[in-house]
């Protein structure tokens, strides 16, 4: 049995921990904490799960949840997971940190984007990224996992392949234009994510300044092997779930469109949650909606020179508490599926 905390239970990721681990016959789901409902039944916050999750929200006590727990899932705000992950560590106990706080290598470049001290240097350099497509060894062996961004899962996984390869694309070529539904800003309230400011709109924010995008650069980095920047522009659209990135990238000579899409059938062959679509074929988020997949659809298109790949990925799922899942598996040296495999919804 696998004893399991979930920090932040009621937000959009900790509820779909909840719903991925609640019933599982390996787990144990010892404490779901939250402030604002703590001593209320997460089953009647959350009708979804009435009848399968009889828990009720915690205060966090740390000493208890690090006592009674193997794994600690954070589905916190970013600088809330550095010290849950401290006192983990000293008792001997695993994290996974779905924020930002162990993402970034190096803590200037997190103190810079996020505009919050790292107190845990020693621990940032001990986390593991956790993209299992990337380097599922390290992530079996990690005590600290870093569960990667959303916006950032779908485009890694579109580029991952052509990165490798390091000399089939131009690397300061790369533009990511990624689309997401509203579920990726959280369940806080904010103005900005009003059905009546977001419905029959569309938008992009964080022009040339979000903060996946160092984030991103560190990951193709070092899948390249070579300094690499990107120019990304995400978009909320008005739909509850789902990220739709499409990236551009210039090849270099001598790659036919053909060589292209063989590259990617070959590289996810064996990936159970990356599908490549077959040629001529686009994803859409409808159809990995509540799964832990992510779809591409990849071309060359001769006439600009430019490849163009298509990602889709659900943003609660492989974007975050899927992936999470997917890690915790690994580290527990379970078969990477267990509990993740399903159909998607349609429509
Ligand atoms: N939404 C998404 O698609 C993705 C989110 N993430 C990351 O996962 C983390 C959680 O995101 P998400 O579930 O969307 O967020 P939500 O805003 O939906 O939930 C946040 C949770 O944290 C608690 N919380 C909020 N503020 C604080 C605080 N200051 N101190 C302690 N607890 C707090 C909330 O409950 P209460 O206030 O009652 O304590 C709630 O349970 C974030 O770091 C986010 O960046 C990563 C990938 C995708
Ligand atoms: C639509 C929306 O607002 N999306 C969020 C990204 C999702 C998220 O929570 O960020 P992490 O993946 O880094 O944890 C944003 O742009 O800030």
């Amino acid at each position: 049995m696998i004893h399991v905390s979930i920090i932040g239970a009621t937000g959009y990721t900790g509820v779909e921990l909840v719903r991925l681990l609640g019933l599982r016959e390996d787990v144990v789901l010892d404490h779901l904490t939250s402030r604002t409902y703590a001593g209320q039944k997460i089953q009647h916050l959350f009708p979804h799960l009435l009848g399968n999750v009889d828990h009720t929200c915690e205060e966090l006590d740390l000493e208890q949840v690090t006592t009674d727990s193997d794994v600690i899932f954070v589905a916190l705000p970013h600088g809330h997971a550095l010290p849950i992950a401290k006192k983990a560590k000293e008792k001997g106990k695993k994290v996974i940190d779905l924020g930002a706080d162990f993402r970034l290598k190096d803590a200037a470049v997190y103190e810079e984007w996020y505009k919050v001290p790292h107190t845990e240097p020693k621990l940032l350099e001990e986390a593991v990224y956790g993209l299992p497509e990337w380097d599922r060894d390290a992530i079996k062996d990690a005590t600290v996992i870093a569960n990667p961004g959303c916006f950032v899962t779908s485009i890694l996984l579109g580029l991952m392949p052509l990165m490798k390869k390091k000399d089939w694309i131009v690397p300061n070529s790369i533009i990511c234009d990624s689309k997401s539904g509203t579920s990726g800003a959280g369940r806080a309230g904010n103005v900005a994510n009003l059905f009546t400011e977001v419905e029959s709109s569309f938008k992009a924010y964080g022009v040339a300044h979000h903060r996946h995008t160092p984030e991103i650069e560190q990951l193709l980095t070092q899948m390249a092997g070579t300094d690499t920047m990107i120019q990304f522009t995400p978009h909320l659209v008005p739909m509850s779930r789902g990220i739709l990135s499409t990236i551009y990238a210039t090849v270099t000579g001598g790659h036919t469109a053909d060589e292209i899409h063989a590259l990617f059938e070959e590289a996810y062959a064996d990936e159970p949650f990356v599908q490549v679509l077959p040629a001529g074929m686009w994803p859409m988020t409808k159809s990995v909606k509540g799964t832990n997949n992510c779809q591409l659809g990849v071309t060359y298109d001769e006439r600009t020179g430019r490849v163009i790949i298509v990602s889709v990925i659900d943003n609660l799922m492989k974007g975050a508490a899927g992936q999470a899942v997917q890690n915790m598996n690994l580290m527990f040296g379970l078969a990477e599926t267990t509990g993740l495999q399903m159909i998607g919804l349609f429509p």
